[in-house]
């Protein structure tokens, strides 16, 4: 079978152009239309000959459907084996080699890992049987882990995938206990055999002592090399079974996801249960109760095919004229309004670890940015979002996110895919505080409050206690950096639950931590203690008794609230010494003295003062040409625009983050 691009008229549907599958794959990214290509027995080499067949998706019954997904730990090779097996099922060219088709953002392609989950449905002939294999690519850092366990909720079952060299990791642990506990067939596959230090035999041992596989079941690959990918789409459709679903039942389906496109509104990804949509047809999502026209339906190949209809088991993409996070609800549940059904289980809502305050650079830029923080929210339902206000900076937001580099990413993609650029208050974890009296003051609601900015903490009178978030760590590593590993877990106030060899070589530790000790850098650090040999995973593990104290940062006298922390009573006087000297290192020397103090309560514990200093730039440049002063003074108002002014300092966009690094 073989595939041939053409573009359609808008209006008559006759082909306008048509390319092979060959030059097809150069122009990926346009809005082509894929036709599968029946080539004659007489078969011409040239496409133009051949006959053209729209993607009926009637031929595709359930029994016909397979759904699953890639998960691994980071870099392990999800992307480029999902590659392959598009371009073995020719749903791509063999001449994009090594694209990663599937990581579309330019951050995605920028920083080489997956932020978003992409589905790509594939078309494979096997035992004379034709197949719709629908793939969910997924990403493998833990930031971004909610993507992974909503796609899971439109498959069957998952490929594991393990790098031959590095073996089992943390995320590996974490993504198979994913699976597991959502009851999906796992096929086991070893990545990356070709490489010279593969370790395939002791990575064996590994996967068999942890998840109890065979050894015979794993299956041996290189997805670079192309090297057994075609046994990993046997092992799809001969393991994992095809969907559940009736055809003749109400429609049933679930939006697992949603992004924004530009000129048409939100775009959903939907699993099918049961059920028909196509075009033109009424539906109502079960929770809003509102009732939307089915625009376009279709499935992504790897771009978006329009087709006729979806069926029961198929997984694609609609438009309804869906505009805001509002009427896109990831999780809810897809009906006909004249046949209202019960809602699907949906998803628990993803849980923000680091919260931090978003405004726009300067305040005529709110509208703006508020649009497109609705169109990108569309895109990333994990985020919390909470309105917010400061005396500084103005309206803005209290965002919620799963960590630092879901933060940096969802500012990223705003300022690269909405062009609107953001100042990041300094991130915090959630806290939360028992009160007293809370019924005789206005602005609290309980006796219970969570505390999502550090400047709304109440009062040390008035707190009965307070807790801070803990999270249960996995750290997997080699035995060689056991002492260093243990005293880094103590010296971020964890606590050690468990350590297991995981082969001859490699131990698992499990420890307690607080949130907020390993939210920032603590990742960094034990890669630098252990080699960069170590992989580390975390998940919630609830509240804890704590004695927390509140941080105060005053600039020239005037407490910056945006700066404002709270850490723990044993670590305050520590961390208000790093923060004022991290300031004293991001703060330019301006035309004035700055005077940087940390407070608690009424107490000054740690000072620095900025020399003031002559701030005319174009004071060494003496007569030349006036291009060169022209250039100075460029540059020095492109310094600016990276400033954020508070009272009349300016202080770099990156100082707001760069004060919790130690
Ligand atoms: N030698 C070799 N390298 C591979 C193989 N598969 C993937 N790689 C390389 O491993 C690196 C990571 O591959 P990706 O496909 O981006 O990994 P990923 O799991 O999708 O990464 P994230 O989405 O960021 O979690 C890339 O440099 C690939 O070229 C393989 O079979 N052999």
């Amino acid at each position: 079978m073989d595939r041939l691009f053409v573009r359609l008229c808008p209006l008559c549907a006759t082909i306008l152009k048509r390319v092979s599958s060959e030059s097809g794959s150069r122009i990926y990214g346009k809005r082509w239309n894929a036709f599968i290509v029946v080539r004659p027995a007489s078969s011409s080499a040239d496409p133009l000959q051949w006959k053209t067949k729209k993607i009926d998706m009637t031929d595709f019954p359930l029994e016909r459907v397979r759904n699953f997904s890639i998960i691994a730990h980071v870099d392990h090779g999800k992307s480029t084996l999902a590659d392959r097996l598009l371009e073995l099922t020719g749903t791509i060219s063999t001449a994009m080699k090594n694209e990663q088709v599937l990581d579309k953002l330019q951050v995605e392609r920028e920083r080489g890992i997956t932020v978003k989950a992409q589905t790509a449905s594939l078309i494979y002939d096997y035992n004379g049987t034709t197949y719709l294999l629908n793939l969910i690519d997924t990403p493998g850092h833990v930031d971004f882990h909610y993507e992974v366990s909503r796609s899971l909720a439109a498959c069957q079952g998952v490929i594991l995938l393990v790098d031959a060299n590095q073996g089992v990791q943390a995320q590996t642990v974490a993504n198979f206990y994913l699976a597991f506990e959502a009851e999906l067939t796992i096929i086991p596959v070893m990545n990356k055999i070709d490489l010279k230090v593969a370790r395939p035999d002791v990575v064996t041992k590994q996967m068999e002592n942890l998840f109890d596989f065979h050894r015979d079941e794993i299956l041996r690959i290189s997805a670079k090399k192309g090297l057994g990918v075609e046994e990993v789409l046997k092992a799809v459709v001969e393991k994992i079974p095809p969907p559940k679903g009736d055809v003749n039942a109400p429609l049933k389906a679930l939006i697992f996801d949603s992004c924004y496109e530009k000129y048409r509104g939100a775009m959903c990804s939907i699993a099918m249960r049961d059920g028909s949509i196509k075009k033109g047809q009424k539906v109502m999502c079960v929770h809003s109760k509102k009732t939307y026209e089915i625009q376009e339906v279709g499935i992504m190949y790897p771009n978006e095919v329009p087709t006729e209809v979806l069926l029961a088991g198929h997984v694609g993409y609609l438009y309804a004229n869906l505009k805001s996070t509002d009427e896109a609800q990831i999780g809810d549940t897809l009906c006909n309004p004249k046949h209202p059904v019960e809602p699907l289980p949906g998803f628990k809502p993803a849980k923000a670890m680091v919260f931090a305050g978003i405004f726009p650079m300067d305040q005529s830029e709110f509208p703006g940015l508020k649009s497109a923080l609705d169109k990108l929210l569309l895109n990333d339902s994990s985020v919390d979002v909470n309105v917010d206000s400061s005396a500084a900076l103005g309206q803005g937001w209290r965002l919620g996110f799963l960590g630092l580099l879901h933060m940096d990413v969802f500012c990223q993609r705003l300022e690269q895919e909405y062009d609107a650029s953001v100042i990041i208050t300094t991130p915090n974890v959630p806290y939360k505080v028992k009160i007293s009296g809370a019924k005789n003051i206005k602005q609290y609601h309980g006796d219970e409050l969570t505390i999502l900015n550090p400047c709304l903490l109440p009062e040390a009178n008035m707190v009965v206690q307070y807790q801070e978030p803990m999270v249960l760590a996995t750290i997997i590593s080699p035995d060689d950096y056991v002492g260093e590993i243990i005293s880094l877990i103590m010296d971020r106030r964890g606590e050690q639950k468990e350590q297991l060899y995981i082969d001859d070589k490699r131990i698992m530790f499990k420890a307690v931590f607080p949130l907020n000790e390993i939210i920032v850098d603590f990742f960094d650090h034990l890669k630098s203690v252990t080699s960069g040999y170590a992989s580390f995973d975390y998940e919630d593990n609830g509240y804890r008794e704590a004695n927390l104290i509140k941080i105060s940062i005053l600039l020239n006298g005037r407490e910056v609230d945006e700066l404002t922390q709270i850490a723990h009573a044993s670590r305050a006087r520590t961390v208000a010494k790093r923060m004022v000297n991290k300031l004293k290192e991001a703060i330019p020397p301006q035309l004035f003295e700055i005077v940087i103090q940390a407070k608690i309560g009424a107490k000054v514990i740690a000072r620095e003062n900025i020399k003031a200093t002559r701030k005319d730039v174009l004071a060494k440049c003496y007569g030349g040409d006036i291009t060169r002063k022209m250039k100075l003074l460029r540059r020095q108002a492109e310094g600016k625009k990276k400033m954020r002014r508070i009272g009349n300092i300016d202080i770099p966009k990156e100082a707001f983050i760069n004060v919790l690094k130690r």
